[in-house]
């Protein structure tokens, strides 16, 4: 063995990180050894090997002579010492918890208008929405891209971490904050598929999530940990916690009630603020990180599989079963160089609590497994077999929404919620100007205003209005009308929707605006949500969702299911266009009957790219100019 004794004030450290990386090393290898000396005639690795069925007995149930090993008696002269632990805090970036970091929440940062804001997969937006050529507004709401920098905290190194909230993988970039919502051709959520992971500390419970999120092959995930869940510690536990002596192992250290709660809300497709915690200092910091469900759940933690309730939620139950002396020698590498440890209170902490823990808890709930993963998450072919199971649940769960929209409700009478202006001559001149593909842009600009204008003045004529009586300058009595809601907000769809801006601005004074970026996938040809932001109090105000165009309404339902998800009433959204195909009415309609159509036309039919057809080409590329070119 060849070490760089180089005198320095992380020497120390360093050696011990070097010693027990040597450790696992060897460990890794005597795992590997001992598997081929029990097959020594297999080619490949068998079933048993590979995934345990809950049945198999687990190797860590056996005693193991490693797990007895005393670290500070083979490394005496690298004992810590209370400086070395000092200097360790001042060095490394105290880990947090909440694994699936998303945009935490801070009152203090947020705008005047929006209240609401949430950046799903905050590192980079598909398609920053182009400047619209009007003049800036004055209302103070950002570009997405120039608020992402304001609220979000991700972790920008490109260390992986656990509070990182983006995950890279060869493939794509994936999210674990989740996303809302989820739901099916009908409009109706779609329940998330959970899977647990649980297994002892350092047993690659992290590690094997990562690696299935990443095999996944999917956007959004939610990745939730148990360590979120530890709870406040009074005095007298934290004096205890630094002499190593507070319980972290123990059921009692975990607040159930509270994992439950956000389990269940993320079940149910709700926003959770979720507690971000401190290893270091064992505290829960003050911030919390917002999470929403999505298609996956993935939860992970020791007693993952402790409380009933909890179990009753997960629809996949994984166990990882990693050799206890890999894990200990893990632990020591992970709690010195990231938790802020010393080697003999890890030790003292191993022996006295996590250890009988792991018998006493988390070893016999190795029982509710219904796979078992025997070295964690090098084992490739479990996770292969894992992942292909997720996917046969979310293909059952109904996951192409798009496709099936385009053909659905074919040929049925349009629905009453439906209010399209009439037909007049102007209405009609209007349409030919803008479905023309030789109006230069700023005519299409021009009659495109003109038009969006005359459907926000037509619904907002949909509203309700009373009685009002003035006097006139000539001392007449008038009776009149005025609007009933004071409380009306603009919520455009990002970017074509922003297009309709303008012309709520102009016709209700002082009208608040939100906006919701949702995007197509080009690869699925399915909607996703990228950003949000809404006012605060958006559940009490009539909102008038708008979309330059609406094709199958794949989009618009997602934006209508996220103002249901802020508590918006349906009978208080107005879904606004210039135009819409025949199949996109019926799909709002269908699904959320009491929301109002408003459009200024209806095309029968959509092409295989869901453009609707004949159609007005890409809204959002001609107002803004950023149609391709020839040569791109
Ligand atoms: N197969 C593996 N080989 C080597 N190191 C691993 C492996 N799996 C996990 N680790 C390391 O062990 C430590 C604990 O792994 P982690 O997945 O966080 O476990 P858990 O979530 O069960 O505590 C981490 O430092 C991780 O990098
Ligand atoms: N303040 C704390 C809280 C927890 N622990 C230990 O963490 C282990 C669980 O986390 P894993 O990532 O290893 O699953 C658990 O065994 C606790 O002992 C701690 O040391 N300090």
């Amino acid at each position: 063995m060849e070490f760089n004794l180089q005198v320095s004030l992380h020497a120390p450290v360093a050696i011990l990180v070097t010693l027990v990386n040597k450790l696992i090393d060897f460990l890794n290898l005597a795992t590997k050894s001992a598997n081929q000396v029990s097959m020594p005639r297999r080619r490949c690795p068998s079933v048993a090997d590979v995934v345990r069925p809950q049945n198999f007995r687990s190797s860590s149930s056996i005693p193991n002579e490693l797990e007895h090993l005393n670290l500070s008696s083979i490394f005496p002269a690298l004992r810590t010492t209370e400086g070395m632990a000092a200097n360790l805090q001042t060095t490394f970036e105290p880990p947090s918890s909440a694994s699936s970091a998303s945009s935490i929440s801070d009152s203090s940062d947020l705008g005047d208008v929006g209240q609401n804001e949430f950046f799903y997969g905050c590192h980079e937006l598909p398609a920053s929405p182009p400047q619209s050529p009007r003049p800036q507004s004055r209302t103070s709401i950002k570009s997405p891209r120039t608020a992402r920098k304001r609220t979000t905290s991700v972790n920008l190194s490109h260390k992986k971490t656990s509070a990182e909230s983006v995950l890279r993988s060869h493939k794509r970039t994936i999210y674990t904050a989740g996303r809302p919502p989820w739901y099916n051709s009908d409009g109706d959520y779609v329940r998330p598929f959970i899977i647990g992971i649980c297994g002892g500390s350092a047993s690659g419970k992290t590690t094997v999530a990562t690696k299935i999120i990443e095999e996944l092959d999917i956007h959004w995930v939610t990745l939730l940990s148990m360590d979120s869940f530890y709870k406040v510690l009074n005095e007298e536990q934290h004096k205890k916690s630094a002499l190593n002596e507070y319980n972290f192992d123990h059921p009692d250290a975990f607040d159930f009630d509270l994992l439950l709660q956000t389990l269940q809300r993320l079940k149910d497709g709700k926003n959770v603020n979720v507690p971000v915690y401190n290893f270091v200092t064992h505290t829960r910091e003050s911030k919390t990180k917002t999470m929403y469900g999505a298609n996956v759940i993935i939860f992970e933690g020791i007693l993952g599989f402790y409380n009933k309730e909890v179990l009753k939620m997960l629809d996949l139950k994984i166990f990882v079963d990693t050799d206890a002396d890999v894990r200990l020698a893990r632990r020591l590498q992970r709690d010195i160089v990231a938790r802020g440890r010393d080697l003999d209170g890890v030790l003292k902490q191993y022996c006295t609590m996590v250890k009988p823990a792991f018998t006493h808890y988390i070893a016999p709930a190795m029982v509710h497994a219904d796979i078992i993963v025997p070295r964690g998450g090098e084992n490739e072919v479990a996770i292969a077999l894992i992942v292909q199971h997720v996917h046969t649940q979310l293909q059952l769960r109904g996951f192409k929404v798009r496709e099936q929209l385009a053909l659905a409700y074919n040929g049925q009478p349009l629905p009453t919620s439906l209010f399209q202006l009439p037909e007049t001559p102007q209405i009609k001149g209007l349409h030919t100007f803008i479905r023309n593909k030789d109006t230069p842009r700023d005519e299409f600009i021009f009659y495109s205003k003109r038009l969006i204008r005359l459907v926000i003045e037509y619904a907002l004529s949909l509203l309700p209005f009373e009685e009002r009586t003035i006097e006139t300058p000539q001392g007449q009595i008038y009776e009149g009308k005025r609007c009933a809601s004071d409380k009306i907000c603009g919520v455009s769809i990002l970017r074509a929707g922003e297009t309709m801006e303008q012309a709520v601005r102009d016709v209700c004074k002082d009208i608040r605006i939100g906006k919701i970026l949702i995007q197509t996938n080009r690869e699925s040809g399915e909607p996703e949500l990228f950003y949000l932001r809404l006012p605060k109090d958006i559940k009490d105000y009539k909102v008038i969702l708008m979309d330059a165009t609406v094709a199958t309404g794949a989009a618009a339902m997602m934006a209508i299911r996220v103002l249901l998800d802020h508590d918006v009433p349906e009978e208080n959204i107005l879904v606004v266009s210039l135009l819409m195909a025949e199949s996109g009415v019926h799909t709002i309609a269908y699904a959320f009957p009491q929301v109002r159509i408003v459009t200024s036309a209806i095309d029968p039919e959509i092409n295989e790219k869901f453009y609707v057809l004949p159609g007005i080409g890409n809204f959002g590329d001609r107002y803004f100019g950023t149609e391709p070119t020839d040569s791109s």
